[in-house]
């Protein structure tokens, strides 16, 4: 879901006016997405992304900002925000919390099965992405560890039917017994889908939407990613791409002993998370002018094939 927020011509010219970037030429709304309401915003210095926040109050934007300056600095294709005439990269239009951000080229491969020189590139790019994050002094804990699932499950309870309410429950249950804070861990992206991957000629260009970065095991970002990028139609993983995946991310963040053990709790808990995000999503939805949801049923899947360890 994309635009919420409709920006006339005279609000944007008087919020660029604070910035050393001309004058529009034209906003295009973006209907990928799911947060935020984001704008192409031409103008006679070239195409960058207007940002408006939704959800996300002021107070904990600027992390996300801060971030990605910092990754975008330590070799990280990412949107490098970019700064009004008072040095903030953070302002606001229409009543929220906005900022521009650089517009990185490339296309994602969303809607076809990456090659298998893609997904060696992102194996390679999320640990390059762990690592450069290492140094990044601000701390943000994973906004949707479990506390988030066991609230979001609660309030879904009574919009679900009671297999479901009670797979939820057993992977809720299951996950209180891991002590994922115990690995290795750092900044991690959380989100890295398909559609937040730019390449350009099977090289990556960039990747974007970091609103769901913050503190986590390295391990469960790999899940995350090894879900949304190898699994075939049916939920089951496609063994040639995970490997792949999984070996060119090793060879950039060689893993320790005790992460291997728990490979499969963490796929388990990252397709929990992303069922329970879609849920959300659907039951509880919010008005905007251009509405796209994506399909809880994909992650249901997912989670009952990692379930049978598959
Ligand atoms: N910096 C950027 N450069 C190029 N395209 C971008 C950039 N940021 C966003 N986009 C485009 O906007 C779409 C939605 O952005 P995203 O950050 O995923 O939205 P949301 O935060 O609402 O989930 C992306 O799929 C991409 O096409
Ligand atoms: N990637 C998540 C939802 C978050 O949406 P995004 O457009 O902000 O990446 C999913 O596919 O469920």
């Amino acid at each position: 879901m994309s635009v919420y927020t409709n920006v006339s011509d005279q609000e944007l010219a008087q919020f660029l006016e604070d910035y050393d970037l001309g004058k529009a030429i034209s906003l295009t709304g973006i209907s990928a997405g799911v947060e935020n309401s984001n704008y192409f915003l031409d103008t006679d210095q070239g195409r960058f992304v207007l940002t408006l926040f939704e959800r996300l109050s002021a107070a904990k934007i600027p992390y996300f900002l801060d971030l990605t300056d910092w990754l975008s600095t330590h070799g990280i294709p990412c949107p490098r925000p970019i700064h009004a005439r008072n040095g903030k990269s953070l302002n606001s239009l229409c009543g929220k919390p906005a900022a521009i951000v650089q517009c990185l080229q490339g296309r994602s491969i969303e809607g076809r099965a990456p090659t298998q020189t893609e997904i060696r590139a992102l194996g390679q790019l999320l640990g390059q992405m762990h690592l450069a994050g290492e140094d990044f002094p601000q701390r943000h804990p994973n906004p949707a560890g479990l506390p988030w699932m066991q609230e979001t499950a609660r309030h879904l309870v009574p919009h679900l039917d009671p297999a479901d309410n009670q797979i939820i429950a057993d992977e809720l249950a299951y996950q209180s017994h891991i002590q994922r804070e115990k690995l290795p861990g750092g900044v991690i992206h959380a989100d890295l889908f398909p559609d937040n991957v730019l390449f350009a000629e099977q090289q990556i260009s960039g990747t974007i939407d970091f609103y769901y970065a913050g503190d986590d095991a390295w391990l469960y970002d790999l899940a995350v990613v090894t879900n949304s990028w190898c699994a075939r139609p049916d939920g089951q993983l496609d063994s040639s791409l995970s490997t792949a995946l999984w070996e060119a991310y090793v060879a950039t963040r060689p893993l320790r002993d005790d992460e291997a053990s728990l490979w499969f709790a963490m796929l388990r808990i990252a397709a929990l998370r992303f069922w329970l995000l879609r849920l959300d999503a659907v039951h509880f939805r919010r008005p905007g002018a251009i509405t796209f949801c994506k399909d809880p049923e994909e992650y249901h899947r997912i989670l009952l094939q990692r379930r049978h360890g598959l």
